[in-house]
């Protein structure tokens, strides 16, 4: 029995292969490589391909006997899905539909889905629960909200169990270095505030002074790539023991703000750098604070690596010796 992991060459799907490979699954990695990095993949074996491809998922199903699915393959660019739904729309869902349909064809009945916080849009309370609406106010957000309500309806129609893990954002590297994050291009706040400290860029860019927030700028909630790995191994164990299709959010349930993390990336790098004023982006909620409670109490997993500090260190390691 085997896991396919779509997306596995990216960012989290690499974290969460190397946690899988170790304990001991055996794991299919197809990836069409637009994103990702076949250098990432380093456990289970590699199958390049395209989730629009119908007959490749095809072929990959008749190859192997799969248990279970961890869907990590999306595009995750909030701006661009705002200048380009379609595009959105046809690879985060119709390509979505493809898989569903062939794991639906084989029998495949387990699923875990990369979902994410901006399904909830603009939450006016904090920090964030399951049960609040989910108003996304982009295309990416809805993409995604859009395959949580088919998966629902899969699972009623057609028995498919599904854990949906709504992150909040993702950061950090591997401990060991082997993988990390390598984003080309690289919109996160983390690698590019490690790019101005590096010198590799000029300066930082703060998108947004006058929020509504303590300091001004945005606060967000900043998991460990390795955490957001632990709770999929938690949720693969989960949906193996026969229990309930859900939705989880997936944070450390802390507020850092833009300027908190301008301030530990100086003093984990010991670099000073250049920090620019700019406007707001569009599309960006004031602040986002997850809830994990659910996550907490279901899966008896708690974040290990919380501390904003080990987190950005673990990435600035990933960053000065990276091999892709
Ligand atoms: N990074 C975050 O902070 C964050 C937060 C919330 C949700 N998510 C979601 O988690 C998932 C993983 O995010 P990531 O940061 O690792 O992104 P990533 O871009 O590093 O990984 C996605 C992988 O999917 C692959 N891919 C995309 N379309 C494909 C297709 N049609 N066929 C085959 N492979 C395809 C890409 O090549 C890439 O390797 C995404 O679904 C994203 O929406 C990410
Ligand atoms: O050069 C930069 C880049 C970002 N930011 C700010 O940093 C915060 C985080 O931005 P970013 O790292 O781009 O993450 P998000 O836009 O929050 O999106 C990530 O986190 C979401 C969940 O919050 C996921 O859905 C997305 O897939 C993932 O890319 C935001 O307030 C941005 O305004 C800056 O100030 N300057």
């Amino acid at each position: 029995m085997a896991i396919l992991i779509c997306g596995g060459a990216g960012y989290i799907g690499s974290h969460t292969n190397k946690l899988l490979a170790d304990n001991g699954y055996e794991t299919i990695i197809f990836d069409n490589l637009i994103y990702g990095h076949e250098e990432a993949v380093k456990w289970g074996i590699f199958r390049k391909g395209d989730l629009k491809n119908s007959d490749e998922i095809e072929e990959l199903f008749q190859d192997y006997k799969i248990d279970a699915v961890l869907h990590f393959a999306a595009y995750a660019y909030v701006g661009e899905s705002v200048k380009e739904p379609e595009k959105y729309y046809i690879n985060n869902v119709s390509n979505t539909l493809n898989l569903l349909k062939t794991m639906r064809k084989h029998g495949c009945k387990k699923i875990i889905f990369s979902s994410t916080c901006a399904t909830y849009g603009k939450p006016v309370n904090m920090p964030i629960t399951e049960n609040m609406k989910q108003m996304p106010i982009n295309p990416y957000g809805t993409s995604k909200y859009m395959i949580e309500r088919i998966l629902d309806d899969y699972h009623r129609a057609y028995d498919l169990e599904y854990v949906v893990l709504r992150y909040f954002n993702a950061a950090g590297a591997d401990f060991g270095g082997e993988v990390g994050e390598s984003h080309d291009p690289e919109t996160h706040v983390i690698p590019l505030l490690l790019d101005a400290a590096s010198g590799k860029k000029d300066e930082f860019k703060i998108f947004g002074t006058d929020y509504q927030t303590p300091d001004g700028s945005c606060i967000r909630d900043y998991i460990h790539v390795v955490d957001l790995a632990r709770a999929h191994l938690a949720a693969l164990k989960y949906l193996e023991q026969g229990r309930k299709s859900d939705c989880f959010n997936l944070g450390n349930e802390v507020g850092i703000s833009i300027f908190e993390l301008i301030e530990t990336t100086r003093k984990v790098t010991g670099k000073n750098f250049k920090v620019i004023y700019a406007d707001k982006r569009v599309g960006d909620p004031a602040v986002l604070v997850a809830s994990s409670a659910k996550a907490k109490a279901t899966f008896n997993w708690k974040p290990k690596y919380s501390d904003i500090e080990t987190i950005i260190k673990s990435a600035w390691q990933w960053h000065e010796n990276k091999a892709y």
